[in-house]
């Protein structure tokens, strides 16, 4: 049976976030003692948790927000790479990948091995990359590490170039079992009209 598998991150109240940012929390804030007749929960989070979209807002204030993103990015085909052992994501180390007819390219770097502590570094995309990616068709870059930038980048070049290309931006993957190949991808934002990022559930599903 061809399932969909679950590649998100579990929201709880012990995941990581970036540092300095808002704790994730779910309580329930009106009970079913108090209410008389149902539990009423209440989220707190930043909108960079987990697994997540990036808007150009985060980075750009006269960039798009949520809502004005196109939800047709997040769900269709998608193909998945696996670059183990990479220092960065670039040119070089997608050389020799087929990226043919690819619209969403999902890149599983293995570099945040353990997701209870947030990653010192990762290994940053090439902002070269953008133009390469774009030029070969691919509007949705997701990658299994929280940002696409190195995590001591103020710049954040890499969101910059890649927004500048048309690339969307999707972080906090979970792709560790996750073999290469085609697959469907449904990873869609919240209507969040405001914000700057949302959270996703995001699925795959083999093609074929
Ligand atoms: N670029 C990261 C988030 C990020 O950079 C960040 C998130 C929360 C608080 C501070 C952040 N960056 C600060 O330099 C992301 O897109 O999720
Ligand atoms: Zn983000
Ligand atoms: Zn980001």
């Amino acid at each position: 049976m061809n399932k969909w598998i679950d590649i998100s991150q579990r929201l709880d109240n012990n995941i990581v976030v970036w540092p300095g940012d808002t704790p994730f929390s779910y309580k329930v804030s009106w009970s079913m003692e108090e209410s008389g007749s149902c539990n009423v929960g209440e989220i707190t989070m930043s909108a960079h948790t987990g697994t997540h979209i990036d808007a150009p807002f985060h980075f750009d204030n006269d960039g798009k927000r949520v809502i004005d993103l196109d939800i047709n990015l997040y769900i269709g085909p998608a193909r998945v790479v696996h670059l183990p052992n990479v220092a960065k994501i670039g040119g070089k180390e997608l050389n020799g990948v087929d990226l043919g007819g690819v619209e969403r390219l999902l890149i599983r770097t293995d570099a945040w091995s353990d997701r209870r502590a947030f990653p010192s570094s990762i290994p940053p995309v090439e902002p070269g990359l953008a133009a390469y990616l774009s030029e070969r068709g691919v509007r949705l870059l997701g990658l299994d590490l929280p940002s696409v930038d190195a995590i001591d980048s103020k710049e954040l070049s890499a969101h910059h170039e890649l927004t500048r290309c048309g690339i969307h931006i999707l972080e906090g993957l979970v792709l560790d079992e996750v073999e290469p190949g085609d697959y469907e991808l449904a990873a869609l934002p919240l209507p969040l009209v405001e914000a700057d990022g949302s959270p996703v559930r995001a699925v795959i599903r083999k093609l074929r």
